[in-house]
């Protein structure tokens, strides 16, 4: 089989999220074959993503079944055709920030659960506590070593979990109060992105400071963020929060992947009922009415909170109803980053090619 034939074979292959076949979308940079082995280059940007290795191991079959070796490696172009020396976290494939329009609503659980999780995957994570206002992100995963500093001036993170961790607490300590101007945070969150020995990484996660203000605005024009996710929980006044949220992302042309409910439905454990305490379903109805995708809801649930006081990410904890919410949050949140990429990949090939010829 030549290289062609293998193209003609791909077809069988439907990106089931965009729905249409990988070669037509162009998410097939290149083959080469040489004997039985068959080395394909596709365009997939989100690793360990459940869609995108499903993707994966149809086309492994679908070759195995011609006889065939099947060497497969995934690459996206670079970032806004910027070379790697001009690029900001050249090694980071995505930026995924987590965001609140207020305090409290669970952003930073999110970002510790969403962190594991992918590590748990099998991702090479980061988790980047950018929250200048409190940042307890080290609390959360019982983090007690600060970075090293090398000799050329750059911090080698602390790893917890597989995820390697900074943190502005690592800095200033947890309890410091800080002010924080612009030129501020534009200086330190350069330096903390920049002089951090971070190595290759699947996806950094970013615990942004909560609200809609200049911070966080800067923060997200300093770093290449991929795309946002949005925690609220299901009262009107958290959702008019989010709205703001919605819109600075809007203002800064980021893609929101989508929005989580935490602290929905309580499962009583003594009464065995389920009592909607901050009421329950508005994460969903906001997604839905602002045309985001939904990633899912958190229960209110006191594992949530000893787990964050004691050091462990409730997604890593088994056979646990929260823990699957947490994992499906996940897998949700790599799926539609994948997304990003590929309509990205299949967009600039329509854009050259007005009559397909694919
Ligand atoms: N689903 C949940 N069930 C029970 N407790 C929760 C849940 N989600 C978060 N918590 C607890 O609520 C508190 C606030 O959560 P967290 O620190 O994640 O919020 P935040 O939005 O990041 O707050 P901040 O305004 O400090 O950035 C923590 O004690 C946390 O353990």
């Amino acid at each position: 089989m030549d290289e062609d034939a293998v193209l003609e074979r791909l077809r069988a292959v439907e990106d089931p999220e965009l729905g249409d076949d990988i070669v037509s979308l162009g998410l097939v940079n290149e083959i080469a074959v040489d004997g039985e082995t068959v080395t394909i280059d596709l365009a997939l940007g989100a690793p360990y993503s459940p869609t995108e290795s499903d993707v994966a191991g149809e086309i492994r079959e679908l070759l195995i079944e011609e006889g065939l070796e099947p060497e497969l490696s995934a690459s996206i172009p670079d970032r806004d055709g910027l070379s790697s020396e001009e690029q900001v976290l050249p090694n980071v494939k995505n930026v995924i920030a987590v965001a609140s329009g207020k305090g409290g609503v669970g952003k930073s659980t999110v970002a510790v659960n969403l962190a594991a999780g992918l590590s748990q995957l099998g991702a090479r994570v980061g988790l980047f506590d950018a929250d200048v206002y409190g940042p307890n992100v080290p609390r959360m995963v019982d983090a007690d070593e600060p970075p090293m500093a090398t000799e050329d001036e750059t911090l080698v993170p602390p790893e917890k979990y597989g995820v390697k961790l900074m943190s502005m607490a690592f800095l200033t300590g947890e309890d410091d109060p800080v002010i924080w101007r612009g030129p501020m945070v534009h200086k330190v969150i350069t330096q903390l992105t920049e002089d951090v020995e971070w190595g290759h990484l699947d996806y950094l996660v970013v615990d942004l400071p909560p609200g809609t203000g200049d911070t966080q605005l800067t923060m997200l024009q300093t770093m290449p963020v991929t795309g946002a996710v949005i925690v609220t929980t299901p009262q009107d006044v958290a959702l008019d929060d989010a709205r703001k949220g919605l819109e600075m992302f809007a203002k800064h042309e980021t893609v929101v992947l989508g929005i989580v409910e935490n602290m929905s439905t309580f499962a009583c454990p003594d009464c065995g009922s389920n009592h909607d305490i901050f009421g329950s379903g508005g994460g969903e109805e906001f997604a839905d009415s602002h045309e985001m995708p939904f990633l899912g809801s958190i229960p209110l649930d006191p594992t949530v909170r000893e787990d964050g006081d004691g050091g462990k990410p409730t997604v890593l904890e088994d056979e646990d109803d929260t823990a699957d919410a947490l994992r499906s949050i996940t897998e949700n949140v790599a799926n539609n980053t994948g997304i990003v990429h590929r309509r990205g990949v299949s967009q600039a090939i329509d854009r050259r090619s007005p009559t397909p010829d694919r």
